[in-house]
């Protein structure tokens, strides 16, 4: 089924990148992709196939070297409050405590607390963070820093969330933790989220689609739909479905894997 364009969030065509210098380096060539407003989409793919370059340019960091990219329609040009971003870590402010972190970039740009405030206090405790909210950023742990680099994320209400690898540097049960967090919280607006992450099972346990990049040069190898319903539980996380698809998802990034490593 093809997209009404009003319902496309992000569209990317034909996009290219490649970064200058001594040793030209193509990140990404022909990469097509559309995110549909509400969709979470997980992409995967070998190290160093441009997932992040990717991701920048989307955030309106880095400029395409060819091809167009559309939110909603406008060209991405710069950054936007409308398409927020997280990353691994979530640089915090080590003088700021949690609450005056997350308000932060509201209060910076003037905008009146009232119009503010009670959406924070509902983001922190939606994240398990209300009774922390004078807590400095050395007194929390890894996961409780993200948890904080997402409630900052979604006060600015984007209406994209592009997240590059943002639970990558928790344990494992930190990570689960936060996943069903994220999809809690996700799961209340239906923001667009474009999710980076190495994690196979993490990519479909959370998305609508998954896709697979190819080695670099970078372009879409596999847009895969995850046929599990919503709301999604860990239980599904051993079902038969859930294994087939890690399976068939691991087979893909293991060709491009072998393809990175033959042309190095
Ligand atoms: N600013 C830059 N200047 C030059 N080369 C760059 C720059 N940023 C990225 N690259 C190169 O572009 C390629 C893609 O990098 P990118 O970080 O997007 O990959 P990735 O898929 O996110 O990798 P990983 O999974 O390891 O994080 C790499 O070869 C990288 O060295």
């Amino acid at each position: 089924m093809t997209a009404q364009s009003s319902d496309i969030a992000i569209e990317v065509r034909q996009v290219a990148k490649t970064f200058g210098g001594v040793r030209e380096v193509v990140a990404l060539k022909g990469v097509d992709l559309t995110l549909k407003q509400g969709e979470f989409a997980a992409v995967l793919g070998a190290s160093g196939c441009g997932k992040s370059t990717l991701l920048s340019m989307l955030a309106g960091f880095e400029k395409a070297s060819s091809g167009t990219m559309t939110a909603f329609g406008h060209p991405i040009q710069k950054p936007d409050p409308e398409r927020a971003v997280v990353f691994q870590e979530a640089a915090l402010f080590p003088w700021l405590n949690v609450w005056e972190n997350v308000v932060f970039s509201l209060k910076n740009r003037s905008i009146p607390k009232a119009r503010y405030e009670a959406k924070a206090r509902q983001l922190l405790e939606a994240v398990g963070l209300g009774a922390f909210h004078h807590h400095h950023p050395d007194q929390l742990s890894g996961g409780m820093k993200q948890r904080v680099g997402i409630a900052r994320a979604l006060l600015m209400e984007p209406k994209v969330l592009l997240m590059d690898e943002p639970f990558g540097a928790l344990d494992a049960q930190t990570r689960l933790e936060m996943q069903e967090l994220l999809l809690d919280v996700w799961g209340r607006d239906r923001r667009t989220v474009m999710f980076i992450t190495h994690d196979i099972e993490e990519a479909i346990f959370l998305s609508d689609v998954v896709y697979v990049m190819t080695a670099r040069p970078g372009t879409m190898k596999a847009r895969i739909e995850v046929p599990l319903g919503r709301p999604r539980h860990v239980d599904m996380l051993t079902t038969p479905e859930f294994s087939e698809l890690r399976r068939e998802i691991m087979a893909l990034i293991r060709e491009e894997v072998a393809a990175a490593r033959a042309a190095a």
